[in-house]
């Protein structure tokens, strides 16, 4: 059996990452501090695998796959893993921190995977020694339907890292598109400022959420309008990335909207708390 492979975090991404390794054949060991996402992670597995079942993406057996994954809280539970792919919270300091953690438990040769949405990778490998291992690899939400993955790589990133993570997304039924290391790579620098600006629209009145969301779907043919995905997405994440972005770019355009940032503190975070823009 091969080494395992380590989710740092186990919530949105971090689940949905899981379940694509696992299915794909590798064991999985799942590191996250929060007992409530712990104690519902299999059941949270559960759901996925059967939701990917219904839509013909997975065949194999529910048990076999639950039975590889391996939820923890103690970081040493990652001492023999062959890759990482950190999906905790879109912080600078907190994911700073975890990449320093990282770096002191792993193996030397494990690969260091962030699936940040905006953070540069640059910021992070800068905590580790070994910054040629270390890159970025944004899944899509939700990753075990999604086949294309942003990858981003710094000035640092080896070839041979490169070629690793293609070979375990190619084992997923995913692909790459490699993109420099910036903040936001390519999609979030223009995704956040679109979902902001949609926000703001609604604010000021022009048209409501469902209305802003038909333009760009009957009138661009988008399959799905911005503040939909907002609520895919989290509007918790998209705040920190908006975060994210303001503070590594320096360019307003990133500054949250109101309407966004009360709707958060109202714990209204689409469709991860029950409703956002749409219930
Ligand atoms: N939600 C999306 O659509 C999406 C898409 C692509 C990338 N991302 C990125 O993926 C990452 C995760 O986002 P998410 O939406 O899954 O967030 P989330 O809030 O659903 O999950 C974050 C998880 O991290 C855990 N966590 C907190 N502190 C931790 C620590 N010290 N160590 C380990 N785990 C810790 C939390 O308990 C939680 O389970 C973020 O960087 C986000 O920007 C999100």
């Amino acid at each position: 059996m091969d080494r395992p492979v380590g989710v740092v975090g186990g919530g949105t991404m971090g689940l949905g990452v899981a379940q694509s390794l696992a299915t794909a054949g590798h064991p999985v060991v799942v590191l996250d501090p929060a007992d409530q996402v712990r104690a519902t992670g299999s059941d949270r597995l559960r759901d996925g695998l059967r939701l990917a079942k219904l839509l013909g993406r997975f065949s194999g057996d529910h048990a076999e796959v639950l039975s590889s994954v391996r939820w923890t809280a103690v970081e040493k539970d990652l001492d023999d893993v062959q890759f990482v792919v950190e999906c905790g919270p879109e912080r600078i300091p907190l994911k700073q921190e975890l990449f320093r953690m990282l770096d002191a438990v792993c193996p030397p040769d494990a690969v260091l995977a962030s699936c940040t949405s905006a953070i540069p990778i640059g910021l992070l490998a800068a905590c580790t020694g070994r910054p040629e291992l270390v890159l970025g690899m944004h899944f899509m939400n939700p990753a075990p339907l999604k086949p294309v993955v942003e990858v981003a790589r710094t000035e640092q990133t080896g070839a041979d890292t490169l070629r690793r993570a293609d070979e375990l997304l190619a084992g997923m039924g995913k692909r790459g598109i490699v993109v420099r290391d910036a903040p936001g790579f390519v999609s979030n620098r223009v995704l956040m400022s679109t979902i902001n600006d949609a926000a703001t629209v609604v604010q000021e009145g022009t048209a409501d959420p469902a209305t802003v969301d038909k333009v760009f779907e009957d009138c661009f043919g988008h399959r799905m309008g911005p503040l939909r995905t907002a609520d895919l997405i989290g509007l918790d994440t998209i705040l920190d990335t908006l975060h994210v972005l303001l503070e590594t770019t320096g360019d307003d355009r990133f500054t949250p909207c109101e309407l966004l940032v009360g709707m958060v503190r109202e714990g209204r975070l689409g469709k991860k708390s029950g409703g956002g823009f749409f219930r």
